[in-house]
């Protein structure tokens, strides 16, 4: 008798952990038949997301301000087996273009179901410069678009029970040299987006939003930005640009790659930020080091 309730008590136990963590399994035809708007997608992490968004079978909007790149982007969406790939150029540092993306959307698809918020306007890696206007000029790019874009998609969001996805770093979390105007952008999007999931909860708000917590990603333009001065290797943005897909579609709060990267310094920053800061600090190799605009 007592065995039999142990067994059962392990049976119970079994089937909890099966079906909690069966919310936690990613399939790719998750993706299938989404409506997907990417943006930032002429290069980088937002071009992997969207030929991974491709071959899935999503329909794709992307944007960035470069046509030429984004046309050659649609057509390999295209070819790699995307619903349907479309793009629309322009700046965000235009707020009227940033709700027109969503616009653009809703009258390609005529719904939408996420929502990636993944550009960032240009910077410079080095000492901050005094400059408080670059500082405003890129909080327009970095978090206002993203705002104004999470106002206009909401209607549509709420339809669809959809996710919303914003690509931030490790240093959106931990305050890190040589960034200080995008590391303020990345902290504002915490700010927002961290405050308006809560709303979210209390509203009934069936929105999911990620926050994904990103460390150094082998793109063109964070290699040439840091080279010399790193010494950390970057991990392939390949995989981040899936991780990043998954745990929205999985509607996580936050995503963090790469894992350890971002968890342990994390973890120490609450507990032991002096040791933290020492750690990181010798993560920069200053004697080869100078200004590089990004
Ligand atoms: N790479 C890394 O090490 C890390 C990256 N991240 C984050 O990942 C995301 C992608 O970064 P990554 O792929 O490296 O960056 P990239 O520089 O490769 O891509 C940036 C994208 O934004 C677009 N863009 C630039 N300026 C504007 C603008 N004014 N208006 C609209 N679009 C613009 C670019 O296209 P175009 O120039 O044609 O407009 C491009 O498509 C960012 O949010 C970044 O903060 C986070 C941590 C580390
Ligand atoms: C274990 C980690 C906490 C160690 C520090 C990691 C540092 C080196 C990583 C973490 C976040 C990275 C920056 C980032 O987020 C995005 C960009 C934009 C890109 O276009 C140019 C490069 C830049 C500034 C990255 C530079 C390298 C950073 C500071």
């Amino acid at each position: 008798m007592a065995v039999l309730k142990v067994l059962v008590a392990f049976a119970g136990i079994f089937l909890a952990v099966y079906f909690y963590s069966a919310g936690d399994v990613f399939e790719p035809a998750m993706l299938k038949g989404k409506r997907v708007i990417v943006t930032g997608a002429s290069s980088g992490i937002g071009e992997q997301m969207a030929y991974h968004l491709a071959k899935m079978g999503s329909h794709i909007l992307i944007t960035a301000r470069t046509e030429e790149k984004l046309k050659k982007v649609v057509a390999q969406c295209t070819q790699l087996g995307a619903a349907s790939a479309h793009y629309i150029a322009g700046s965000m540092d235009n707020l009227t273009f940033a709700k027109q993306v969503v616009h653009k959307a809703e009258n390609l698809f005529g719904a939408l179901d996420m929502l990636i918020l993944n550009h960032i306007g240009h910077t410079y890696f080095g000492y901050f410069d005094g400059n408080v206007d670059h500082v405003r000029g890129l909080l327009e790019i970095n978090v206002l678009s993203y705002a104004t874009m999470t106002v206009a998609a909401l209607p549509m969001l709420k339809k669809s029970n959809g996710n919303i996805v914003v690509v931030s770093s490790i240093a959106g979390k931990i305050g890190l040299p040589l960034s200080v105007p995008y590391s303020t952008t990345k902290f504002a999007l915490d700010g927002f987006f961290s405050s308006l999931r809560m709303e979210f909860i209390q509203q009934n708000t069936n929105v999911s939003i990620t926050l994904c917590v990103i460390s150094y990603i082998d793109t063109d333009s964070a290699v040439k930005t840091v080279s010399g001065v790193i010494q950390q290797p970057a991990a392939p943005k390949e995989e981040c640009a899936l991780e990043i897909i998954k745990g929205g579609s999985l509607r996580k709060r936050e995503v963090y790659y790469q894992y350890h990267a971002t968890k342990i310094p994390l973890l120490l920053r609450d507990w032991a930020p002096e040791l933290l800061q020492s750690l990181l600090l010798k993560n920069y190799n200053m004697d080869n080091f100078q200004r590089r605009e990004v």
